[in-house]
């Protein structure tokens, strides 16, 4: 992993918007950029930071898989070592195997570094998302189990898929940290959680409209990014013609793939609407669900 440092070129990012975030349903309006998300009631970017609200559906916070136990926290607070929760937020639809290499590079990357990563989470966009064939959030969460199940570290948090509106990720980030510290189990002072992303939804950031721009500053500021360098696309570049990416560079880390994988949900979908195989794209148990519940066989 390499810390970003670099000044290079600003982008016309809209036009070098990947062919997979333009393909939002027509129900999002016209203003908006192809990934712009319904925005939330005022309400509930008031509330993000406060923890649980009454308005939202409790869901607990899987932790079956986190290596760490208060004890262990303490001792990482004497030694000054940093603990990493890592979050994927996405559609996942499917999760593919690049989904979950996605984490093994992440980890591989900041161990390097001396982080200890404690665990991951998927987190299945909502409904409300609308991005074009979007599955209804109950296969997803299910395709994201049966994806994880082989993995030691990495878990799936439904709460977003279960809430009854958009949620953005800000809030999401901050609900992880909110249960992950909540009673002390976990030291805030010694945890990190950091949003895990491909290099084409880092280059979302610095479109207009996509993100709240004071959100986009609280993520990296408060949070931090990895990011996995995604068919080429260069972080340097997106990170340089970007004033609030630029400004927390030390906060976003960049990954290179050491093996280059282009799986996509797009191309899984392909291949299941075409009749192909997409055995050794994504894990049987994900292939066997779609198989039974007899799904991306047409447009959603
Ligand atoms: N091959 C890949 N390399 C790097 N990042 C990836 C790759 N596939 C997905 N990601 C990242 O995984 C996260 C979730 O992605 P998402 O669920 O949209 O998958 P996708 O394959 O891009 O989907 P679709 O093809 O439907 O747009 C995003 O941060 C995305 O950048
Ligand atoms: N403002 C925001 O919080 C915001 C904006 C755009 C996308 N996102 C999230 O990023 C992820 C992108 O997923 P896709 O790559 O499948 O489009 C989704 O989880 C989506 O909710 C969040």
């Amino acid at each position: 992993m390499t810390l970003i440092v670099n000044d290079s070129i600003v982008e016309d990012i809209k036009n070098t918007l990947p062919k997979s975030r333009r393909k939002l349903a027509p129900t999002v309006s016209a203003l908006s950029t192809p990934t712009a998300p319904p925005p939330p009631s005022p309400r509930s970017d008031r509330i993000q930071h406060l923890g649980m609200d009454s308005n939202f559906v409790e869901v607990p916070l899987p932790m079956d898989k986190l290596s760490l136990s208060s004890h262990e926290s303490d001792i990482g607070c004497e030694r000054n070592q940093m603990f990493i929760v890592l979050l994927s937020a996405g559609s996942f639809n499917p999760p593919t195997y690049m989904h979950l290499r996605m984490f093994e590079l992440a980890k591989d990357a900041l161990e390097a570094q001396g982080y200890v990563v404690i665990g991951g989470y998927m987190s299945p966009a909502n409904d409300a998302y609308k991005k074009m064939d979007l599955l209804p959030a109950i296969h997803r969460v299910q395709l994201c189990e049966l994806a994880c199940r082989s993995s030691s570290f990495v878990m799936v948090d439904p709460w977003e898929a279960k809430q009854s509106s958009y949620q953005r990720t800000l809030t999401v980030l901050s609900r992880i940290q909110g249960s992950l510290c909540h009673g002390g189990s976990i030291k805030k002072e010694s945890l990190k959680v950091l949003l895990l992303c491909g290099s084409d939804l880092l280059e979302s950031f610095v479109i207009p409209g996509v993100w709240l721009v004071d959100q986009v500053s609280t993520i990296c500021r408060d949070f931090g990014i990895v990011c996995i360098r995604r068919e080429g696309k260069d972080i340097e570049n997106i990170i340089a013609s970007n004033e609030i990416l630029q400004q927390h560079k030390s906060n976003i880390f960049s990954v290179d793939e050491i093996v280059p994988n282009q799986i996509s949900s797009t191309k899984v979908r392909e291949c299941i609407r075409r009749g192909l195989s997409v055995k050794y794209l994504t894990p049987d148990e994900v292939i066997d669900y779609i198989k039974v519940h007899k799904l991306f066989i047409s447009d959603c």
